[in-house]
């Protein structure tokens, strides 16, 4: 039996995001959250919409800045990063978002590619990204257009896209939110998938129950502020 205490991943105290609304006071989005994940875990974030979700993920992944509060992601200090500090701690962030957001010109294998810096030549990109497009279960479509693939096709090179720099922590923004329940199930499936073989760390905001059931833990959001959780 492994009794090593969990190790956190990420640690957030007290942040807080407001975002200005013209002519009145501004809007908190994000209000005074403290959270702790462990490393090889994953987290669904519950809540009605508006409550705050996306806009947590994109604090933790430094899309937003905070106004105020502490983010901490594997032993960093993510809050007050600026240049290319920032940019380098992005890119060892993996997002997954709703709609994919893949570039439509671009094969499933340039697509997965496309976040790898040009410049880096002490591996072979192609090869990786067709491991990765191997590994998500596309290995036989890496020439296709993502018009001439199946949403959940789309959804999955998008997490073969977020895994290509070998990211510390995958957040996963709605993920199965364009896709009917079986195949939004087995893009859950391959998520956790990716935490028990590769001890990926995942938060995944969903508004399915069924899904934050399946995560080791749920903590629900309401009005920019964590409530219970609702599954520990
Ligand atoms: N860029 C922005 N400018 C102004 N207000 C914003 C911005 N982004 C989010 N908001 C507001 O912040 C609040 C939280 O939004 P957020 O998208 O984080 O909620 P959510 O829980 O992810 O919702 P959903 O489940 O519908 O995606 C909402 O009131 C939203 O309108």
């Amino acid at each position: 039996m492994d009794l090593k205490s969990p190790e956190t991943l990420v640690c957030l105290k007290g942040v807080r995001k407001t975002f200005p609304l013209p002519g009145g006071s501004p809007l908190v989005a994000v209000d005074d959250v403290s959270l702790t994940v462990d490393a090889g875990t994953a987290v669904a974030l519950t809540g009605p919409s508006g409550s705050g979700k996306s806009t947590l993920l994109h604090l933790i992944g430094a899309i937003e800045k905070s106004d105020e509060g502490d983010i901490d992601v594997a032993g960093q200090r993510v809050t007050g990063l600026s240049g290319r500090a920032l940019a380098a701690y992005r890119r060892r962030i993996g997002f997954v978002f709703q709609r994919f957001h893949l570039l439509p010109t671009l094969t499933a294998l340039d697509n997965v590619m496309a976040p790898l810096i040009p410049f880096r030549t002490d591996f072979d990109k192609a090869a990786r990204a067709r491991e990765l497009l191997a590994m998500v279960g596309l290995a036989d479509r890496a020439a296709a257009l993502p018009s001439r693939m199946s949403g959940g096709q789309q959804q999955r090179v998008a997490i073969a896209r977020a895994l290509v720099n070998q990211p510390v922590l995958l957040l996963a923004d709605e993920p199965t939110g364009n896709l009917d329940s079986h195949t939004g199930g087995a893009i859950v499936d391959l998520l956790l998938n990716l935490r028990d073989e590769h001890g990926t760390t995942l938060i995944m905001a969903t508004h399915d129950a069924t899904i934050a059931a399946r995560c080791d833990r749920a903590v629900h959001m309401r009005d920019g502020q964590l409530t219970t959780e609702a599954i520990s």
